[in-house]
């Protein structure tokens, strides 16, 4: 699995920093608050279960599980939501957790959601942000990492259901998808 990477951009050591970096300044910028981390599923697993140990506050965890690509590299317009979350967002603090921002079409579905339910508040943490793939003018309140127009797997993020378990991101060659 390995030999399928071109590059490696983002190391176990600066992924762990990236995560206690977001985290102080969630702790800040949260005090006093109790909000609803929503983890988007599958990618952002990874991310989640490091993040919310960096988060020193009381928080609530729900994930959903929107689809946008299918298997391929090339994002599809027609998202889906294909597991809802269990709760109630209505007058929540939403804090979103997402594994990639690229074209921001999901982020867009999301947040027009929470806000259709009546969240008080809907805010971005994610791990990598791929400004140059926006097809939407949307940004994230949270950043990891910006990452560069290519694609990227491991740490969550897959091509093909695969590579989710590397421990690091990287590149994929292009003859593993061409
Ligand atoms: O900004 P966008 O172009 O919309 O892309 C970002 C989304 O694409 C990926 O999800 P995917 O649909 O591949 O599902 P997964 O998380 O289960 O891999 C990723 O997890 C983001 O949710
Ligand atoms: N694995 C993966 N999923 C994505 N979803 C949107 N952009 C990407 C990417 O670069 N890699």
């Amino acid at each position: 699995m390995n030999n399928d990477i071109e590059e490696i951009l983002f190391d176990q050591q600066q992924i762990h920093e990236a995560a206690v970096r977001l985290g102080q300044r969630i702790t800040e910028d949260y005090a006093g608050q109790k909000p609803l981390v929503l983890s988007v599923l599958k990618g952002a697993y990874l991310w989640t279960a490091d993040l919310i140990r960096e988060i020193d506050l009381y928080v609530d965890l729900e994930f959903i599980k929107i689809s946008s690509y299918h298997g391929g590299v090339t994002s599809s317009n027609e998202i889906q939501l294909v597991t809802d979350v269990q709760s109630d967002v209505k007058d929540r603090d939403v804090l979103i957790l997402e594994d990639i921002v690229d074209t921001g079409q999901s982020l867009q579905f999301l947040k027009d959601l929470l806000k259709d339910r009546g969240a008080h508040s809907v805010q971005v943490a994610t791990f990598l942000d791929k400004k140059e793939g926006r097809k939407i003018e949307i940004d994230a309140d949270y950043v990891g990492f910006d990452v560069r127009n290519e694609f990227v797997v491991g740490y969550g993020l897959d091509y093909a259901d695969l590579y989710r378990n590397l421990p690091y991101v990287g590149i994929l060659k292009k003859d593993i998808y061409s």
